[in-house]
């Protein structure tokens, strides 16, 4: 795990051997600390350079042990080994130095990177803090404010960064194993001892206090709850009030707590679970590593609506060719405006050139000839969605992918209008497309492997994480999101407040609450579809009472408010005030207030105190219960792929690992159990029933949630 050579006569080459990362398990630390050893102890060696085999240095301790109980040697004194010997010892980085990867780097005398090379701790991101030293030696090399910064937020740094911030020494476009060599002979015999970092003070700025306070302050408001980042101030705090040994001991305090809490393994699951994603799997045998991507270099996005805006946005960023479709040059004209817009502003904060080149306007469909692949992002309207595929299917050729960016239309229905449905495939985005990391792969029941193995592909490239899912209505995200609605309004009708249910939501960890969200959404999306499916407007069943629709409970509240032209940020008014049509910031409305108010006189509701904990429980119970059934009806290749959703799509905080990942911590029982209580109470919330997956878990000894699968009815998913 650790290979030994002795190059050049005199210097000792240690090289890391773990594909795919070199992550530093216990035969890593083992065969480390032997090398390590066996140089300072071998009189013909007078230097030693650390290196990683295929051009990756280390991604880190191996998070895959850390569920396990800790074998082999620890890090922190492995590294202090290396510190404290009398030989100078180089880092050679290549690909990577993350985490502990950095740290072992950190405990080298010198660091040489690859031009190419990039380091960071990004313990925060995984619920930890860099506790082989990082908080302690990083500081005293960088000072503390950027070390604040780097530890706090996890952030990658490029080699050219790291040489500024003085993390390395050198940088090179040749092989930085090489120079490593040449430089470990240049420096045998310099004094040691200015380049062992934990005998070195932080330097530190009059104002320490203050820049500590504020990197506390900065950070629990950034966190939503997360602890990591806390504790990494603390640590880093340590660094400077305290000498390194004692500082190292707070180090390990810190971790030991953060290390057992639900958090990290909250964080550490996604780690896995995102992952996990990518390598998806069909019914039919067809999977990741059977199916071969179509190769895409032409793409076109039709309308250029919000949606389109940024999916055209995202689709140059990757470098590719777009054609971009408008149904008339006035729309044309403004579309082309806001993309190269937003291409400019993007370019300007990377400091790069836009690359508006590889765009191409028009309002013919016929130039879709030479494309490869279409992403349809008209408005959402089957009809119009319906006209635009058959077009498609009769200008473009007989082998260009068909997607279709619908939030919840069935794409079998679209796909039935062309020529060849199996290449026909949705493509979820989530507004903005061009930032929001998340995308719904949605597999029709024609859709071929290799069109599904396009889609995802296309994501990746678009550095997005995309989850396959089933084509129900509303596929994942928004069908799991509607009994979370219609839980946040039958909150209000029984007494809460929109800032009471937001407030909890945000308690628990999401950006915005729901009614927040609904506002800077607009009010009207909602209304709309509501509209279209008969629960409001004209084609209400005369029969139904207003508070009942198609045989279960239902809140026209939000209907109430969009009639009052309360339509959310855009028109100044929603759930919430603004201080002019499209302000952002929210503050209660005593007139949402009154209007709550004569509504429940209006229909007898007397109003009762809501806590924080039924809200969560209503609220995030129901969603998970439609999970459940999600997986249940075969929809998504498994818990992990939900969890994804939430997290990358709908601001589920992360380190709550996702609704199912939650679902689990609560423990299945207390969850089934309080689903029961709730349907109890409010027998005509179907959603409330609990589903009979969840039933069967927990029958089961609720088991862990990668063994859930086995434990569906349905022999086959409908993927
Ligand atoms: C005392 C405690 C001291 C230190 C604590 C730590 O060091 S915690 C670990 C800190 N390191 C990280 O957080 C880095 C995590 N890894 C990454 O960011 C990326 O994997 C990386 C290294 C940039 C490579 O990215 P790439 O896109 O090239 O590959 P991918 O992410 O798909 O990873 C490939 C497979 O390697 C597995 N893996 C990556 N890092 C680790 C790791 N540190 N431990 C264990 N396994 C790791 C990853 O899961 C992939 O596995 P696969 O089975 O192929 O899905």
């Amino acid at each position: 795990m650790a290979r030994y050579a002795q190059v050049q006569g005199s210097v000792a080459l240690i090289t890391l051997t773990n594909p795919p990362v070199n992550a530093l398990s216990a035969a890593v630390r083992l065969g480390i600390t032997e090398a390590v050893t066996r140089a300072l102890r071998d009189p013909k060696v007078k230097s030693v350079v650390i290196c990683g085999e295929n051009g990756v240095f280390c991604g880190g301790a191996d998070i895959r042990e850390f569920a396990k109980p800790m074998t082999g040697p620890p890090l922190v004194p492995m590294i202090s080994a290396i510190e404290e010997g009398d030989k100078p010892v180089v880092a050679a980085i290549e690909g990577v130095a993350f985490g502990g990867g950095l740290e072992l780097a950190l405990g080298c005398h010198y660091r040489i990177a690859h031009s190419k090379a990039r380091v960071g701790l990004p313990e925060v991101t995984l619920g930890l803090l860099p506790a082989a030293g990082g908080t302690q030696r990083l500081p005293r090399l960088i000072g503390l404010a950027p070390a604040l910064e780097l530890i706090t937020t996890g952030r990658h740094v490029t080699a050219q960064e790291a040489l500024k911030l003085g993390i390395v020494d050198k940088v090179t476009d040749q092989s930085a194993q090489d120079l490593a060599i040449q430089f470990a002979q240049e420096v045998i015999g310099q004094p040691l001892l200015p380049r062992k970092l934990s005998t070195q003070l932080t330097p530190c700025p009059p104002d320490v206090d203050t820049i500590l306070d504020e990197a506390m302050a900065r950070v629990k408001q950034r966190a939503r709850g997360a602890m990591a980042p806390v504790a990494c101030v603390q640590a880093v705090r340590a660094a400077v009030n305290l000498p390194y040994q004692a500082g190292m001991q707070k180090e390990q305090e810190l971790m030991a707590f953060l290390f057992r809490s639900s958090q990290a393994r909250a964080l550490q699951y996604c780690f896995f679970a995102q992952r996990a994603v990518g390598k998806w799997s069909l019914s039919s045998g067809a999977h990741s590593g059977n199916s071969k991507p179509r190769p895409v270099t032409k793409a076109a996005v039709i309308g250029l609506g919000t949606m389109g805006r940024g999916i055209t946005v995202a689709l140059v960023k990757a470098g590719l060719s777009v054609v971009a479709v408008e149904t008339n040059k006035k729309q044309l004209e403004m579309g082309k405006q806001m993309v190269s817009a937003m291409l400019k502003h993007d370019a300007q904060k990377m400091n790069a050139v836009p690359r508006l080149d590889l765009l191409h306007y028009t309002t013919d469909l016929s130039e879709l000839k030479n494309t490869d692949l279409i992403i349809e992002a008209v408005f959402e309207d089957m009809a119009l969605k319906k006209e635009v595929f058959k077009k498609l299917s009769s200008v473009c050729k007989p082998d260009a992918v068909l997607c279709t960016n619908t939030s919840g239309l069935d794409v079998d229905e679209l796909a039935s209008v062309t020529k060849r449905p199996e290449l026909v495939v949705g493509m979820h985005f989530f507004a903005p497309a061009h930032v929001m990391k998340l995308l719904e792969v949605v597999r029709g029941s024609r859709s071929s492997p290799e069109v599904m193995a396009t889609a995802m592909h296309l994501g990746k490239r678009l550095g997005k994480v995309s989850v396959v899912v089933g084509n129900c209505s509303g596929f994942v995200g928004n069908r799991m999101l509607r009994p979370y609605l219609d839980q946040a309004n039958f909150l209000l009708e029984e007494g809460a407040t929109p800032e009471l249910v937001d407030g909890a939501l945000e308690e628990f960890g999401f950006p915005m609450g729901v009614f927040k969200v609904s506002d800077l959404s607009g009010l009207d999306v909602g209304w709309r579809i509501r509209k279209e499916a008969g629960l409001t407007g004209p084609n209400v069943d005369p029969k139904d009472p207003l508070r009942r629709r198609q045989g279960r409970r239902y809140s026209p509240l939000p209907d109430l408010v969009c009639e009052q032209g309360r339509l959310g940020q855009k028109s100044g008014r929603g759930w919430y005030l603004y201080d002019k049509p499209g302000g952002r910031v929210a503050t209660p409305d005593p007139d949402i207030h009154k209007l709550l108010e004569d509504y429940r006189v209006r229909h007898g509701i007397r109003p009762r105190q809501i806590g924080s904990q039924e809200v969560l429980e209503r609220c995030l119970f129901a969603l998970i219960n439609e999970g459940f059934r999600v997986l249940e009806d075969g929809m998504a290749m498994g818990p992990e792929g939900i969890d994804m959703i939430y997290v990358f799509g709908y601001g589920w905080p992360r380190h709550r690992g996702g609704p199912m990942f939650y679902a689990a911590m609560v423990g299945l029982p207390r969850v089934l159990e309080r689903l029961e209580y709730y349907q109890q109470v409010h027998p005509d919330v179907p959603h409330l029933q609990p589903s009979s997956l969840l039933r069967r878990l927990v029958v089961n000894g609720s088991p862990p949630l990668d063994k859930w699968r086995d434990f569906l009815q349905r022999p086959h998913s409908q993927l």
